[in-house]
This record gives structure tokens, C-alpha cells and sequence, in this order.
């Protein structure tokens, strides 16, 4: 594993037709830290994620994976990369026709085909262990509830061991006590697993809890950068408003 940041945006600039989404964003996440990334709709929140993920490029600037610009990646280096990564998009994205263990062990038979059954069924009961689905592997999605179908699709990004994780929007459609619930989660996973992760979220009270940093997007630009501490002498508007909601 490098030494240095695991995601770094240099100087990052992206626009679509003649609107500016990104202009000249800079930050870095360490190994092990997770950046939560505020602001409000639209201003380029999921952009950054795609960006990460190499399925957008930007106009201008570099984005580095542990010290690899991607930018000019083709698509089979692009696959390597995003072998380190886990995602988690707000609809958690399982195979419906598939129990969840099913929806766990699909990926690693696809992805790991060295893999005895044995062996795919212990990572399977271990990453349902981690997120407190140990006795629903045999429910199909449909039975699950919303915070359930999370930590599922949380499992399922776990399954693979990702060094980095990816996650839009952790909290939408959960009620307060179950969007705690999987703060609680990342935060355990963050810990135990030592997993970088980059969260998407509109939920500032959930970031204080789980962020080592957070990155607070307004009108193209990186307004602010750093810990809740560190933002707290930050005079922007936007910021000032997000601090004072949690
Ligand atoms: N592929 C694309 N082509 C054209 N415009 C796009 C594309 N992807 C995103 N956009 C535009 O870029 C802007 C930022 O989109 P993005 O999805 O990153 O917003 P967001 O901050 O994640 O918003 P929300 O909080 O509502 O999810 C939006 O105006 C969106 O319409």
C-alpha cells in the first residue's frame, strides 16, 4: 500500500456544456480517514464520486488512486482500480431475484474464481456478521427494510475487502434512529477494517460522528477543507450555515 494520500484531486476542473461544476478542487484523503463531502443539491457532490471512480474525466487537473493518475487510464486499467474500491449508491443496488447471501457471494464468484464455495460462504457469513445481518442471509431483498437493504448493500461492498469505500448518501430515505444506526455501522467498519472512506451525504449531524474530514462544495469550488474543528474558522456562508444545522 503507498505511503501517501490514498485519493488525491489535483487541481480538479469539470464542466458539462457551459456549466462549471468543479473549478481548480484540490484535496487529499489519507489512508484509513473518511471524508464526508457536504453541499447543497447539484453543486457536484456525486460528480466527485464518478470522477474517483474514473467513470467521469475531468476537463483539467489529475485525479490520483494511491498515487496513480487515472485520468488517462484505459478501461482495463480503470477495472484494476476499482478493484480496490466498494460502493455504496443510495438504492444499495441488490439483485432482487438473489437471497442476500446470494447477492454477496455473486460478486465474489465472479471476481475471485479461486475461491472454493467454503471459502465464499465464510466471507459472505463474515461480512453479514459485520453489519448485523447474520440471521437474514436467507431473505430476499423485497423483505428487507430500508436500513436493512443498506447494511446489505454495505455487506456486499465489504465482501471484496475494499481499501476504499464509496458511499451516496448513507442516510437518504432512513428515518433519524436508523440513519444513527449506520453511522454507527461506518464507524465500526471504519475502525475495525481501517477502510478509507468517502461519504456523500446532507447529513451534517451524521458527518460530525463519522467524518475525520470533511470537503464542503459551494458553487464549483472547494469552500472548505479539513476536520469539523479546523472548519469551524472557516468564514464562508456556506460552511457557517452547515456548521450551525448540527
Ligand atoms: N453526465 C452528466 N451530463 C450532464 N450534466 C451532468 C452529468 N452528471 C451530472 N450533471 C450535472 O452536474 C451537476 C452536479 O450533479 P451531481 O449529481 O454531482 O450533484 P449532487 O451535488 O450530487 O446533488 P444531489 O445532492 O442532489 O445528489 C448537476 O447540475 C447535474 O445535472
Amino acid at each position: 500500500m503507498s505511503e501517501g494520500p490514498v485519493v488525491e484531486f489535483c487541481h480538479v476542473s469539470k464542466r458539462f456544456g457551459r456549466r462549471n461544476i468543479l473549478c481548480d478542487v484540490s484535496f487529499q484523503v489519507g489512508n484509513g480517514e473518511a471524508l464526508c463531502i457536504l453541499g447543497r443539491s447539484g453543486v457536484g457532490k456525486s460528480v466527485t464520486l464518478k470522477l474517483i471512480i474514473g467513470l467521469l474525466k475531468p476537463d483539467m487537473g489529475d485525479v490520483f488512486i494511491e498515487s496513480e493518475s487515472i485520468v488517462q487510464f484505459n478501461e482495463e486499467d480503470l477495472t484494476r482500480v476499482r478493484r480496490k474500491m466498494g460502493f455504496l449508491f443510495q438504492s444499495a443496488a441488490l439483485f432482487d431475484s438473489f437471497s442476500v447471501a446470494n447477492n454477496l457471494a455473486l460478486p465474489l464468484q465472479r471476481l475471485e474464481k479461486n475461491k472454493s464455495a467454503d471459502e465464499i460462504k465464510r466471507r459472505v457469513d463474515e461480512a453479514l456478521q459485520q453489519v448485523g445481518l447474520a440471521s437474514d442471509k436467507e431473505k430476499m431483498p423485497v423483505e428487507l427494510s430500508g436500513g436493512m437493504r443498506k447494511r446489505a448493500g454495505l455487506a456486499r461492498a465489504l465482501v471484496l475487502n475494499p481499501r476504499i469505500l464509496l458511499i451516496d448518501e448513507p442516510s437518504s430515505g432512513l428515518d433519524p434512529i436508523t440513519a444513527s444506526e449506520i453511522d454507527d455501522l461506518l464507524l465500526k467498519i471504519k475502525q475495525e477494517r481501517h477502510t478509507t472512506m468517502i461519504i456523500v451525504t446532507h447529513d451534517v449531524r451524521g458527518a460530525r460522528r463519522v467524518a475525520d474530514k470533511v470537503a464542503v462544495l459551494d458553487e464549483g469550488a472547494l469552500v472548505g477543507f479539513g476536520s469539523f474543528a479546523d472548519l469551524e474558522h472557516n468564514e464562508n456562508d456556506t460552511v457557517c450555515k452547515l456548521l450551525s444545522e448540527s
